[in-house]
């Protein structure tokens, strides 16, 4: 089964030590990442994407590890940036074609998957168009399309929902639910909806370190109001 282990993980900024020692095992599922403003959300999930380098830890994939080798975990890597935006000028297609350029995946097989993929969030009735005149939370659903070229192993996911309507939300909710069969998804949002709908597990960072995990079956969780409730302290039971 595809995991991904960090042991240890520790990034530095001059003084800050943004992350100081971060243990955690990413397997298929949903793993939502809760936590403060300056908790260390964004730099955990920059180092795991290889965009910062760790000061001192370790990244093991599959077994091997690839702290030094960040081009490995880079192949297995489907990435939802928390900022930024599909070029305007460019429509999905085009976008999506260049995106697996980028990630040196087969044209071919990129062209095939470009129509299940703008269906899968529901754009594919607009193909056609420029991103530039999308709105908000339809150039968002490009960067989720984008996310899952060539069936990453591993899925990193910054807000992916911000600015999506309430049914887009469910969409995007399904399609996350059906991926994380298969893949390890590490999800970041203070959407408390998309986590009560999605995370096989929630995991909260305070101050650089890993704080709380609870781990609850979704099926258990969803029917009435959900049992675990986030606080400033982290997650408890209601
Ligand atoms: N490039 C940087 N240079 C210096 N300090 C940084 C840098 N990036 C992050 N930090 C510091 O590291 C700490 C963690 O920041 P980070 O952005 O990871 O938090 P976060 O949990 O993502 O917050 P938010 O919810 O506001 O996005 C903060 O103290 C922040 O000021």
């Amino acid at each position: 089964m595809p995991t991904l282990e960090v042991r240890d993980l520790r990034v530095r900024f001059g003084r800050t030590e943004a992350l100081r020692g971060v243990t955690l095992e990413l397997r298929p599922g949903v793993t939502g990442l809760v936590g403060a403003n300056g908790a260390g959300k964004s730099t955990l999930i920059r180092t795991l994407v290889t965009l910062e380098r760790p000061s001192a830890g370790q990244l093991v994939w599959d077994g091997q590890d690839v702290t030094r080798r960040p081009e490995r975990l880079r192949r297995v890597l489907g990435y939802v940036p928390q900022e930024g935006g599909a070029y305007p000028q460019l429509t999905p297609t085009e976008f999506l074609q260049y995106m697996g350029a980028a990630k040196r995946l087969d044209a071919r097989a990129v062209d095939a998957q470009i129509p299940e993929l703008l269906d899968a969030v529901n754009l594919g009735a607009h193909a056609r168009r420029p991103v530039g005149s999308f709105s908000g939370g339809m150039a968002r659903r490009v960067l989720i399309a984008q996310a899952l070229l060539g069936d990453p192993q591993l899925l990193i996911l910054d807000e992916p929902s911000v600015g999506l309507d309430a049914e887009e939300r469910l969409r995007f909710q399904a399609l996350l639910r059906e991926r994380a069969r298969g893949t390890a998804v590490l999800l970041v949002t203070h959407l408390r909806e998309d986590l009560d709908a999605t995370a096989d597990r929630l995991l909260t960072l305070e101050g650089g370190v890993i704080t709380h995990e609870a781990s609850e079956p979704r099926a258990a969780r969803r029917p009435v109001r959900s049992p675990l409730v986030l606080t400033a302290a982290g997650v408890s039971r209601a």
